[in-house]
């Protein structure tokens, strides 16, 4: 199967997680101009093997300085939405963390990305974009909680870009309970959930609090086996994971790809989506993440049809665009048969 050719959901991408290393460069350049020394671009380009996840929030870094005004981060938005759009990526659920810089505030920064999605709409018509503003854990509750309100300030004028939340940034050192209150503000304006889960091995008592909290959706979800309980709820629960190999790999949270949990999560027919986290930090792209995983678990066409339309169900999409891509996926699975049959 040619995996560029499939049309194919994300929901699972960070803005500066997903900045290719010809993006960083243009951006440092436009920072930069009269310093025209390689050398130091390069320094910005990144490194293709980290070890642990701590060293890729190390990464972020360098993307975080050259977003830092409304122009460069509205030009890195349309950069990432014009490179999933080239990967015949159809939906497209962004997450981005607003922060105050410099040269914004945390209000421009929203309305700079929100903006520029709208934006893209005619330049690239293919791609549908949502937005899921991020909440990092590091940065505290009451800059969570600022966050929250401005979310939902802001999604009266931008209702069809901003469709949830999402609870992200490096879990080590913080406490997810100190965000529940804020979230279930967030959950009561109506507002979906998606949260990084289990991503550390050790978090089982946390793991049971975010499944009691509850989610529409789970990123990651890595460690969830370490107990049965948490398992167990996550079945019966039901909640959807989005599955990032590359980025479980590279972060060294999974260590063999035969033993990722995606495998485990299919056995048991739960829901699951094959996404990317940051394809810039983890340089893959979503047809190579398919790729990679339909060749290692030996997955069928129909077994990989029936992922896409199970992403689509779960996305933060309205009911009308759900059934077009539905209908998009479907066909193309019809036709790819077909033109199978005759060859
Ligand atoms: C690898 N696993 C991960 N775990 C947790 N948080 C992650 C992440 N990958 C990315 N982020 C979150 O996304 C931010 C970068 O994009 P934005 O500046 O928001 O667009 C990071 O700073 C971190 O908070
Ligand atoms: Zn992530």
């Amino acid at each position: 199967m040619d995996f560029r050719r499939l049309p194919k959901i994300e929901l699972h991408a960070h803005l500066n997680g997903s900045l290719s290393n010809a993006n960083i460069l243009e951006l440092y350049f436009l920072k930069y101009p009269k310093k025209d020394e390689e050398i130091n671009a390069k320094a910005y380009k990144v490194e293709k093997n980290l070890k642990k996840l701590t060293e890729c929030f190390i990464k972020f870094k360098y993307a975080h300085e050259l977003t830092d005004c409304p122009e460069r981060l509205a030009r890195a938005t349309e950069n990432v939405i014009r490179d999933f759009s080239a990967d015949n990526v159809v939906y497209l659920e962004l997450r981005t963390t607003p922060r105050a810089t410099e040269y914004m505030t945390k209000e421009i920064y929203l309305k700079t990305v929100c903006e520029t999605i709208r934006k893209c709409r005619e330049i690239f018509p293919e791609i549908i974009v949502k937005l899921l503003p991020s909440i990092d854990r590091s940065y505290g509750v009451k800059n969570a909680s600022e966050t929250i309100d401005m979310i939902i300030e802001f999604r009266e004028n931008f209702p069809d870009v901003i469709v949830g939340v999402d609870v992200s940034g490096n879990p080590i050192g913080t406490e997810f309970r100190k965000f529940r209150d804020c979230l279930q503000k967030a959950r009561n304006a109506g507002l979906k959930i998606a949260v990084h889960c289990a991503e550390t091995k050790g978090t089982v008592d946390e793991n049971m609090e975010m499944l009691d909290f509850g989610m529409e959706r789970m990123g990651h979800g890595t460690f969830m086996n370490e107990s049965p309980e948490t398992w167990n709820k996550l079945l019966e629960k039901k909640i959807f994971v989005e599955c990032c190999i590359s980025s479980n790999l590279k972060c060294g949270t999974v260590v063999d790809i035969d033993q990722h949990h995606i495998k485990k999560l299919l056995d048991a027919d739960h829901p699951v989506g094959i996404c990317t986290d940051d394809f810039g930090v983890f340089d893959t792209n979503l047809s190579r993440e398919f790729e990679i995983c339909s060749k290692t678990f030996n997955l069928s066409s129909t077994d990989i049809e029936s992922i896409i339309l199970t992403s689509i169900e779960h996305s933060f999409a309205t009911d009308s665009e759900k059934s077009t891509l539905k209908t998009l996926v479907s066909d193309f699975f019809t036709e790819t048969e077909q033109a199978e049959n005759f060859t």
